[in-house]
């Protein structure tokens, strides 16, 4: 009998053809938030992202998110930084029921054409607890301090 003492949850993957070779998504030190997903492109063939365009980039897994969680696929800010390449859709959502392949929506917000190779760490992925509620229509809403106050009201 194996007994595992690491009570994190666990994320299971399953690789597709595109992600044959590929690394799995890893934290790159031990206190990382999140998990660097790489890019399943054709080794062959880097996708060139010119300035101003989107692109979907495979990450060459299905991944089963633990119930009760989300993940969360953000951009890393040294691409953001460096080439002006992020996430459109940050932080994109990936459902714990999705059993699709997980794609990362990039666009290019920098002034060069940017070019992604296989097995580029495009962006991280964060696996974060999700409260999912009740609905309930009610007539009005209770009373506080703050009221229907906001953008700014506190001050800037
Ligand atoms: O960056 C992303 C965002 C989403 N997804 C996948 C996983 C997610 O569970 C599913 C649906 O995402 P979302 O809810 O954002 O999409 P939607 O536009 O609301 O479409 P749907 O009607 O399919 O929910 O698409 C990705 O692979 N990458």
């Amino acid at each position: 009998m194996t007994i595992h003492n690491d009570i994190r949850p666990q994320l299971n993957l399953v690789r597709l053809p595109n992600g044959e070779g590929l690394d799995l998504p890893s934290y790159e030190t031990s206190g990382a938030a999140g998990m660097d997903l790489r890019a399943a492109v054709a080794g062959n063939e880097p996708m060139t992202l010119a300035p101003g365009k989107r692109a979907l980039v495979p990450t060459g897994f299905i991944f089963e998110i633990p119930d009760g969680y989300e993940a969360q696929i953000r951009p890393r800010s040294g691409l953001a930084f460096k080439h002006g390449i992020t996430c459109l859709n940050t932080p994109g959502t990936i459902d714990s029921d999705y059993r699709g392949e997980v794609k990362v929506l990039l666009v290019n917000l920098g002034d060069e054409t940017f070019e992604i190779t296989r097995g580029m760490r495009i962006a991280q992925m964060v696996i974060a607890p999700v409260t999912q509620v009740r609905v309930a229509e009610v007539t009005q809403s209770s009373a506080t301090a703050r009221g229907a106050g906001g953008f700014g009201s506190t001050g800037i």
